[in-house]
């Protein structure tokens, strides 16, 4: 038995019901305002939903000056709380019909509604781009969430017969979870296409262990700690490295550019033809996506190497160990930072961010750090409310050259998915980055881009999947309560009636919600946080916000390595520290071009007299690395 009276058992760290607090908190601000800087007021083990994974036990180091790659021993108390294939936390029960595994069922035990219809008629194609912000919003956003979340799907045959019909149900492989397509359906009927393929993702029952209802287990560390760039396990880290200098494998062009080094077997990997093209190789798989997320893991990928050349020449009889861990840390605290200090306050709002604890500080260190929260990802953040975000992307990359004009063609999405090699063509490289940091993202809305609705991965054909239906159907997969759940835990009023949606939902929306939905309790999660009206002044709705927050929280009060904290052996210097806190996207940006010249100072925002372009000889005299030298 611990201090706190619980019974602690040996195959698996904790198991408990649901915090009580959590399900009659006002509103996650309310429960700031009473209990400090909380944003559910979690206090104890005790009052955590504690995912229970069978974590063995591990030993640890409390004097290790850095993180472990996979997670384990963040937290002392709980090692196994955050690290690689563990489960995601839930912040209300799970919503399966037989309290296990099964998808759930409307009120009245029949199928919910088909998500691909539900997205046809609620969540239509639109062009909308935002008038404030650039894509590098979205695009961080997606870096974020590739750091703190990765479902995997189970193997199975194909989930849909090959004449593109549904498959009787008698004969589905128990881990396939097609989405049903109406025969009128405006896209895919053309094709004769009734059925959209997609599993069931990987979850508890796949380690063995014994849990009901099922949790889903992710495949990297839910810490935000750059585990996309190298890797949530040793073994994938020691794959990265090059054992030299400090420095992490790279391939470089013939004319000297640094780029990701390529899988084995590109064609494997990518969509292309031969294994002589490229097809990059990092911590995330997901890496080879679309160019612009691979433009961004390069980005991280030469701030590191650029950080080790550094420190080895302030510090000459640092070891290739010491180079690369401390250009590690450096990089995890620049994601760390940028995110806190630039993103959330665009994604939550300023006030929020502010009262609920998870802004940054100017100066000194942060006291947040609570060894009681667990800071694994919550089943709602990753199998809904950060989803959302999908509205912002866009059609087409644009190529961006200095003089901030259209360097080429723009590169349409779905034409450029998975092919990462067009942004190593000369000059390709800084007209991306330019591009995420000038075109404008989409707006945070209803309206998504056909390219990721229709064309999702169609590879060279003329079909692709839908990224919204698959989110939806995603949602049921994980078990994730009903929408009126989340009202609930947010502080709305439950909805007894359709017309009690009128207080954060326009008319037309729910108009459209009744004729699909049998009753109010059915709505799907991320269906409903998407038809509220967003919050001014942030991307987001009060339904999302609360579990975005309660996420983010997390990752900071219960994360013993956050770059603000000098709690742990390898904590920074105040003088490290500073220098961190004045890094910002346009100084990775600036730092990490191939001879990007100007750079508005905050690249979220687009360019405007009050966010104008300077030099980025100017942004980079900020970077002084001096603090890293060490008397020896
Ligand atoms: C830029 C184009 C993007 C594409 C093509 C894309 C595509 C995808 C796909 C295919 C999935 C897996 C869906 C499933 O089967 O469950 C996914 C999951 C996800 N996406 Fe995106 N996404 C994009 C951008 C973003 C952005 C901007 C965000 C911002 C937050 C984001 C957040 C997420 C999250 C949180 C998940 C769940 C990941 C997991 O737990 O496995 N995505 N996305
Ligand atoms: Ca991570």
């Amino acid at each position: 038995t611990d201090t706190n009276g619980r019974t602690r058992r040996q195959s698996f760290i904790d198991f408990l019901p649901w915090n009580s607090r959590i399900g009659t908190a006002d509103s996650p601000a309310a429960a700031a305002t009473a209990g400090g800087t909380m944003v559910t007021g979690a206090q104890s083990v005790a009052q955590q939903n504690v995912a229970d994974v069978c974590l063995t036990s591990i030993p640890c180091n409390p004097r290790a000056r850095y993180r472990s790659f996979d997670g384990s021993c963040n937290n002392l108390q709980q090692p196994g709380w955050g690290s690689v294939n563990t489960a995601l936390v839930r912040l209300l029960p799970a919503a399966y019909q037989d309290g296990e595994s099964r998808p759930r069922l409307t009120s009245f035990g029949r199928v919910l509604p088909s998500a691909r219809l539900i997205r046809t008629t609620l969540f239509p194609e639109r062009n909308v781009p935002d008038i404030r912000f650039t894509l590098a919003v979205m695009q961080w956003a997606q870096v974020v969430a590739h750091d703190v979340t990765l479902l995997t799907e189970k193997s199975a045959p194909d989930c849909c017969a090959s004449n593109g019909k549904l498959l009787p149900i008698e004969t589905l492989h128990p881990n396939c979870f097609p989405i049903p397509v109406p025969a009128n359906d405006h896209f895919y009927s053309r094709f004769g296409t009734a059925c959209l393929p997609a599993k069931r993702t990987v979850s508890s029952d796949d380690f063995g262990c014994t849990l009901k209802p099922q949790q889903k287990v992710i495949a990297t560390t839910h810490f935000l700690d750059a585990s996309l760039v190298y890797g949530a396990t040793g073994q994938t880290a020691g794959n990265l490295r090059s054992f030299r200098a400090g420095r992490m494998r790279a391939q470089i062009t013939r004319d000297g550019r640094m780029f990701m080094p390529n899988v084995n077997t590109p064609t494997q990997s990518c969509n292309v033809a031969t294994n002589t093209e490229v097809c990059y190789r990092s911590g995330d798989g997901r890496v080879n996506q679309h160019p612009d997320m691979a433009v961004s893991q390069v980005a991280l990928l030469r701030l590191h190497n650029f950080l080790v050349t550094e420190f080895a020449q302030l510090n000459p009889q640092w070891t290739d160990e010491i180079l690369y861990q401390e250009a590690r840390k450096f990089v995890i605290a620049i994601i760390q930072h940028i995110t806190y200090n630039e993103f959330l306050p665009i994604l939550l709002g300023e006030n929020y961010v502010r009262e609920n604890g998870i802004s940054t500080l100017k100066q000194g260190y942060s006291n947040l750090y609570n060894s009681n929260i667990n800071p694994s990802t919550l089943a709602s953040f990753a199998g809904g409310a950060f989803r959302s975000l999908h509205s912002l992307v866009p059609s087409v990359f644009n190529l961006v050259n200095e003089d901030r004009e259209n360097g080429g063609a723009p590169t349409r999405f779905s034409e450029w998915m998975n092919k990462p090699g067009i942004i190593q063509r000369p000059g390709n490289y800084d007209m991306f980055l330019r591009g995420i940091a000038t075109q404008p993202q989409q707006a945070q809305d209803i309206f998504f881009s056909e390219e990721i609705t229709d064309l999702l991965f169609r590879a060279n054909g003329p079909l692709g999947q839908d990224l919204v239906a698959k989110d939806i159907q995603r949602g049921r997969d994980m078990g994730i309560p009903s929408y009126n759940h989340f009202r609930t835990l947010c502080g709305l009023p439950k909805a007894t009636t359709f017309d009690d949606l009128r207080d954060v939902m326009d008319e037309e929306r729910i108009e459209r919600l009744v004729k699909i939905y049998p009753t109010v309790d059915d709505i799907d999660y991320l269906v409903g946080g998407m038809l509220e009206r967003i919050i001014p002044g942030t991307l987001t709705t009060p339904s999302f916000r609360c579990v975005l927050g309660e996420g983010f929280f997390r990752y900071k009060a219960g994360d013993r390595f956050f770059y603000e904290y000098d709690i742990s052996p390898g904590a920074f210097s105040p003088d490290q520290l500073s220098v961190i806190r004045r890094f910002s996207l346009s100084t990775l940006i600036c730092l990490t071009g191939d001879n990007i010249q100007t750079m508005q100072r905050n690249a979220f925002l687009q360019i405007n007299p009050g966010n104008a372009l300077v030099p980025c000889r100017q942004i980079l005299t900020e970077l002084d690395l001096a603090p890293w030298r060490f008397q020896s």
